[in-house]
């Protein structure tokens, strides 16, 4: 049986990494992306289950206190975490998991799984990054300042990762993360 893997993508919210995801999953289904667990309340068109667990904070609070989380962090108000169980289960199996996730939580994955493949996706500005949030047309104008200014902090952390991706041309982007997975010897998770 191949080896299970984990693989971490992080970069500021409205760089794109959701549609570069949802293409490489397209191309590669032997690819697994993990579905998180969220407080934030669902967006036209999200599916609980599919997108996102959309759950209370109490409920979230209960699962982090039962271990039941493999990663969490707070963003733009609301609690984001992995459920521990269905990653622990996919890697025994061989699966390759993806998790998308913002850079506290890619740390904790860090200490946690040192092995993981760490790529980093950034904006070609953060006008750009700006506008791409504002053309989603999702968020309030509340949420797309505290997305700015957390975008700010995480931008600097690119280095923390293996691999740095500028998510200017879409195709471009999306190959350099297939060159990453395909072209690089996995690493023990
Ligand atoms: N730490 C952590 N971050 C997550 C998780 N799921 C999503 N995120 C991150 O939370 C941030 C906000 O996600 P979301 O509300 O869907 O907004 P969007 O990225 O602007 O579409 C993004 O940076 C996601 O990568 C998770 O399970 N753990
Ligand atoms: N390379 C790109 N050039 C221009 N627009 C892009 C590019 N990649 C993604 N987008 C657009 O940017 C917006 C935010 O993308 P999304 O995948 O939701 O970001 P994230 O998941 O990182 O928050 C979407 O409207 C998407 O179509």
């Amino acid at each position: 049986m191949s080896k299970g893997r984990l693989i971490v993508l992080t970069g500021p919210s409205g760089v794109g990494k959701g549609t570069l995801l949802s293409s490489l999953l397209q191309r590669h289904p032997e690819l697994s992306l993990s579905t998180s667990m969220t407080t934030r309340k669902p967006r036209l068109g999200e599916v609980n289950g599919k997108n996102y667990f959309f759950v209370s904070r109490p409920e979230f609070e209960r699962k982090v206190a039962q271990g039941e989380l493999l990663e969490w962090a707070e963003f733009a108000d609301n609690f984001y975490g992995t459920p521990r169980k269905p990653v622990e289960t996919m890697i025994q199996a061989g699966r390759w998991v993806i998790l998308e996730i913002e850079l506290e939580g890619a740390r904790q994955i860090r200490k946690s799984f040192p092995g993981a493949l760490k790529i980093f996706i950034s904006p070609p500005s953060m006008d750009e990054l700006e506008s791409r949030i504002r053309g989603r047309g999702q968020d309030s104008e509340d949420a797309i300042a505290r997305r700015l200014r957390r975008a700010q902090a995480e931008v600097g952390a690119a280095k923390e990762f293996d691999v740095q991706i500028v998510n200017d041309d879409f195709e471009k982007a999306l190959s350099q993360i297939e060159k990453a997975l395909f072209e690089t010897v996995p690493a023990m998770c």
